[in-house]
C-alpha cells in the first residue's frame, strides 16, 4: 500500500508489547543527513515512547546507504540485540546508481536477518526526488523511522514468544 494511503506514522499505540526489556541496534546513514536525521528522531522516540531505555538502543552512523549492511552487521556482533534498524535515504540521480544501492542494502539485510535469525530493519527511503523524501522524513505521509521503530518491536516480541514451547500466536485481523 503506498505511503500516500498509509501514513508511515499511523500505528495502534495500544497493540504494541512494552519494549523496554528489548536491546536495539539503530545504523544511520549521512547522506542526506537532513533527512536521515529526521528519520533517526522519530526512530529513537519512538522506541522511548514504548520504554527502551537510551542504555538499550546502540547507535551508529555510516557514510552511505551502501554501508549500512556493514554497519548492522557491525553492531550485531558487538551487542546482544533484539533487532537492528537500518535507517537511510537514496534519493535517485541522473543515473541508476540509486537501483544498485537499494538492491544491496534490501538484500543484505535479509541475508543478515537470516544469518543472524534476528530482524534487521529496512527504513530506507528510495524517492525520485527531495519533496518525496521529505514526504516521509515527518512530512504529510509521517515518518518511516517511525514505522521502522513499530516493525523492529513488533519483530522482537514476535521472536521472544516463539521461545520455548510457546504456542504461535494465531492470526488476528
Ligand atoms: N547517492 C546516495 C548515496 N551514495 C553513496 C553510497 O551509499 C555509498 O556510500 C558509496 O557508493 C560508497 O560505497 N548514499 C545514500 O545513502 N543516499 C544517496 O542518495
Ligand atoms: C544514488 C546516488 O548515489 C546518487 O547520488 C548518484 O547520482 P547520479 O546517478 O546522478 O550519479
Amino acid at each position: 500500500m503506498a505511503s500516500a494511503l498509509k501514513n508511515l506514522s499511523d500505528y495502534d499505540e495500544r497493540s504494541l508489547k512494552d519494549a523496554a526489556g528489548f536491546s536495539f541496534g539503530i545504523v544511520v546513514a549521512d547522506w542526506n543527513a537532513h533527512i536521515t536525521h529526521a528519520l533517526y528522531e522519530g526512530c529513537f522516540d519512538t522506541l522511548a515512547k514504548h520504554g527502551v531505555p537510551d542504555s538499550q538502543i546502540h547507535t551508529l552512523q555510516v557514510p552511505g546507504a551502501f554501508e549500512l549492511t556493514a554497519g548492522a552487521k557491525m553492531l550485531a556482533e558487538k551487542h546482544k540485540l533484539d533487532a537492528v534498524i537500518c535507517l537511510g535515504c537514496v534519493i535517485k540521480g541522473e543515473t541508476t546508481h540509486n537501483e544498485y544501492i537499494n538492491y544491496a542494502v534490501a538484500n543484505g539485510l535479509t541475508n543478515l536477518s537470516m544469518v543472524y535469525g534476528k530482524p534487521f530493519i529496512f527504513g530506507v527511503l528510495t524517492p525520485n526526488n527531495e519533496e518525496q523524501a521529505l514526504d516521509r522524513a515527518g512530512g504529510k505521509h509521517g515518518n518511516k523511522g517511525v514505522e521502522a521503530a513499530v516493525t523492529a518491536i513488533r519483530m522482537a516480541a514476535l521472536r521472544e514468544g516463539l521461545k520455548g514451547d510457546k504456542p504461535s500466536i494465531g492470526f488476528s485481523a
